[in-house]
């Protein structure tokens, strides 16, 4: 393993994956600063959630790095990666649907931290020396995305955008320093979509998290990131402020067809 200089946050270097005869990522690069709110878009297949995979360690690629605060993660499992402060949302709500929220951040935070469920609900062992810590964590989260309501309610029986806040509050309770939301709004009305772009403003503003954020509706991609990054068919083809990629060509006819270009 190679040290890098403190200096770099997250830095993906030249990450190619491949399943078989698909290539999902080819030579992918790019870098995420403290504090930076950046997004990832591109249209369906074009290997957001695949990187996503590859920095939280679910995927490993076959070439490339990734380099996590000077840690070469590239081949770590996910929750070792976890521990080092890297939180992840699901684009399709990972939660225990049959607990309530306090016990899917409670659980989520012991799991992840790597601990067995039985030391989590035991309290034996490191879980019980780490236990006022992350109760208070897992409440300042209940507070932060509103979810005192909903505390004692099984997951199963929210509504879907309330489970959407208990998914980014489930990654939080990990006190990460990076957050990667995939879609975190998908499915939201334009209400839900606004507490969630206040959540992730909050987060970044008050904790100080940097967010690599996966998201279709662009006008929320414009509102939120300063800088994105855009991929298709597995290739970075723009990256700058949202305004920048929203004028490049590559990413209107990535979006739109080759038609939508000017001669
Ligand atoms: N586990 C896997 N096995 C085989 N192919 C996969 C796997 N994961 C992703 N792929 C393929 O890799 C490509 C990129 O998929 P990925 O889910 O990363 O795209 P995406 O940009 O996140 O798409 P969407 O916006 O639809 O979520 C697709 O062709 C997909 O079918």
């Amino acid at each position: 393993m190679q040290a890098e200089p403190r200096a770099t946050f997250l830095a993906v270097h030249s990450v190619t994956l491949s399943f078989g005869g698909i290539h999902a990522l080819q030579d992918v690069s790019l870098e995420v600063s403290p504090g930076e709110i950046v997004s990832l878009i591109g249209p369906n297949g074009a290997g957001k959630t695949s990187l996503v995979n590859c920095i939280s360690g679910f995927y490993h690629p076959q070439r490339g790095r990734i380099v996590f605060q000077g840690d070469d993660v590239t081949r770590w499992p996910p929750h070792r990666i976890a521990t080092l402060g890297v939180g992840r949302a699901f684009q399709n709500v990972e939660l225990f649907g049959r607990l309530s929220v306090l016990e899917n951040l409670t659980l989520g935070r012991h799991r992840h931290l790597g601990y067995s469920l039985l030391q989590a609900l035991g309290y034996y062992g490191r879980a019980q020396r780490d236990e006022v810590t992350a109760r208070r964590r897992v409440e300042d989260v209940i507070d932060f995305m509103e979810l005192e309501p909903y505390r004692h309610q099984p997951v199963a029986s929210l509504p879907y955008g309330v489970q959407k806040r208990v998914e980014m509050a489930r990654a939080l309770a990990l006190e990460p320093r990076l957050l990667l939301l995939d879609e975190p709004m998908a499915g939201m009305t334009v209400e839900e979509k606004e507490d969630m772009a206040r959540f992730i403003l909050d987060a970044n503003a008050e904790w100080g998290i940097s967010v690599l954020l996966i998201e279709h509706d662009l006008a929320v991609v414009m509102d939120l990131s300063q800088r994105v990054f855009v991929l298709n068919f597995g290739r970075l083809i723009a990256a700058g402020s949202a305004a920048e990629v929203a004028a490049d060509a590559h990413v209107v006819e990535a979006y739109l067809g080759e038609e939508a270009v000017a001669p």
